[in-house]
């Protein structure tokens, strides 16, 4: 029996869409055919089921039932095949249908008489869930959702969202949509999701963390050699994931100085909003840079040195002051509590006719998508930074929108500023101009805070200074940076933590 395994960190990091496991299906359905086995998806849909219910037998050991809802599609095949695997082992089966089945594909209609000759007897279900046990499975809807859910499916998910039972989720819990993460009408809210073949992108950004719980991953033993004839649609990236891929810094040579680790100019901080500037000094120390300064408004130069005495703070009132500091810098981080005033937009402009690598953030953004400000950064290394809220500015769209179809809005932002971008919130997004995308799984809600941001902005001018591309260093910063929050919030409490409190984490994953 396939033993899937479990814990996110595990995860393969490859991501795919639900378009390119249906074509996985299809090679793997190919080549079991080719070595004589079935011709229709039954093999793999019984590898299926056997994996989902051994991890149910592993997760829920003492359950005596299992109540089962079965689609019309073949995630309600698998959900059949469960049922008869239950019936086998002895649990009490409860099994509810929705939609025709009369009409199920050739594996599934398999599937389906499986289940009869084990015992398994299905009913429609008209409203009503009756079932003591602990355990419901849901095969109401995989990859092969289309549109939001309504009607007798979404009164079956109502049910089993109120019922106590924890729900496991075929693949993915019915109602989420496995390319966006987006909840389509209404969704499961499952305590384990086990998805098959390729982990579907949506199932690791927007809602998808929320609704899945746990996921575990089976390969369904296909041929790893069939995942080279397509590529991922997105990379999974991780804390400890860089590191198994050997991807950290490498140690200092001890004949170092300062110099070699790059200098860092912050650009921000107008008035009310100099903290925002610090904490970007701040990280970009904690990350590593060898010298920071900072350029803002002339009455936050003294709380920041009182903070940071290592950085070298400058008032650039006027905002010409600026263009000569500018020249000292290697890398420059503009936008952190810039705000939208005309010294913010003097400032701006000197850093947009540089042509030092950049990362640009928050009101930096907010001016970039103003008319006339649009820029294309082919020529720089550039990171954006923007959250949902920035994003929908810069794309002319509603945040709604850029929600919708997250992939598609960071690959859109990249191609449309040839910058490097990071689509930040829950499942972050890293967009390459050239359509490369990296999803990294740390973080958690204890970051929705203000002054987060600004931390990352600092975590990647360190990283940009010490000479990492605009891709490696966005990659590498949103996982130290979400990876120092997950650890900070490991020791307190997800509520409640600062951004602030991020710094002796940075430091230390940083090391
Ligand atoms: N292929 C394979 O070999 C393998 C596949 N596997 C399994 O198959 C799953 C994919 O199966 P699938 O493609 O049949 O799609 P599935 O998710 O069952 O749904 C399609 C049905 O739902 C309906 N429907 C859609 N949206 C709806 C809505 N909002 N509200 C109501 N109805 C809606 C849609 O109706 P239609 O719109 O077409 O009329 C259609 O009838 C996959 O997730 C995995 O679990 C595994 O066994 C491994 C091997
Ligand atoms: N729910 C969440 N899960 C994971 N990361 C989150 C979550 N909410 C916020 N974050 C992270 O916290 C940071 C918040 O940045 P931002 O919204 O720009 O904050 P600010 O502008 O206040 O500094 C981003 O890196 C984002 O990805
Ligand atoms: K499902």
């Amino acid at each position: 029996m396939n033993r899937p395994y479990s814990a996110k960190d595990h995860l393969p990091g490859e991501l795919y869409s639900a378009a390119q496991v249906r074509e996985l299906d299809t090679l793997a359905i190919t080549q079991i055919q080719d070595d004589g086995g079935d011709t229709c998806g039954f093999e793999l849909m019984c590898r299926a089921a056997e994996a989902a219910f051994a991890c149910l037998l592993e997760r829920w050991p003492e359950e005596g039932s299992v109540c089962v809802f079965a689609g019309p599609g073949n995630n309600g095949g698998d959900a059949y095949v469960l049922a008869a695997l239950a019936c086998h082992h002895g649990l009490d089966v409860v099994f509810y249908t929705l939609g025709d089945h009369s009409g199920l594909s050739a594996a599934a209609s398999r599937a389906r008489e499986m289940a009869l000759e084990a015992g398994v007897e299905p009913q429609v279900f008209r409203g009503e869930l009756v079932y003591e046990g602990q355990v419901i499975v849901d095969g109401l809807l995989g990859t092969g959702l289309n549109k939001a859910v309504q009607g007798d499916y979404a009164s079956a998910i109502a049910a089993m969202n109120a019922h106590f039972a924890d729900v496991l989720a075929l693949d993915l819990p019915s109602g989420l949509s496995a390319d966006t993460g987006c909840i389509l009408g209404c969704a499961v809210q499952a305590s384990l999701t086990v998805t098959f073949i390729g982990v579907k992108q949506g199932l690791l950004t927007a809602d998808g963390p929320d609704i899945c719980g746990e996921v575990a991953f089976a390969s369904l033993s296909v041929d790893p050699l069939l995942f080279h004839q397509l590529s991922a649609s997105c990379e999974r990236i991780s804390w400890d994931r860089l590191e198994r891929l050997n991807q950290r810094l490498n140690p200092r040579r001890g004949n170092s100085h300062k110099g070699e680790f790059g200098h860092v100019m912050v650009v921000g901080g107008d008035h009310g909003m100099g903290g925002a500037v610090a904490m970007a000094v701040e990280a970009a120390g904690r990350c590593g840079a060898g010298l920071i300064r900072c350029a803002t408004r002339t009455e936050h130069v003294a709380p920041i040195l009182v903070r940071r005495p290592e950085a070298m703070v400058r008032a650039v009132e006027s905002g010409l002051e600026l263009q000569p500091l500018l020249a000292h810098s290697h890398v420059i981080a503009c936008g952190p509590g810039l705000g939208q005033s005309s010294w913010s937009e003097l400032l701006l402009q000197q850093v947009l006719n540089a042509s030092t690598p950049l990362v640009l953030d928050a009101d930096g953004l907010n001016l970039l998508a103003s008319p006339g400000w649009r820029r294309d950064f082919s020529e720089r290394p550039v990171i954006m930074t923007p959250h949902p809220g920035e994003a929908a500015r810069l794309l002319g769209c509603d945040i709604a929108s850029v929600q919708a179809d997250r992939f598609n809005s960071a690959r859109q932002l990249a191609a449309q500023y040839q910058a490097v971008v990071v689509l930040k919130g829950q499942g972050s997004l890293i967009a390459a101009p050239d359509g490369r995308l990296a999803l990294c799984t740390d973080g958690n809600p204890g970051m929705a805070c203000g002054g987060m941001g600004d931390v990352l902005t600092g975590v990647l001018a360190a990283l940009l200074a010490q000479g990492l591309s605009p891709w490696q260093a966005a990659r590498y910063g949103v996982c130290v940076h979400s990876g120092a929050a997950d650890l900070a919030a490991r020791e307190q409490g997800q509520r409640g933590l600062l951004a602030t409190d991020l710094m002796p984490y940075l430091w230390e994953l940083m090391n």
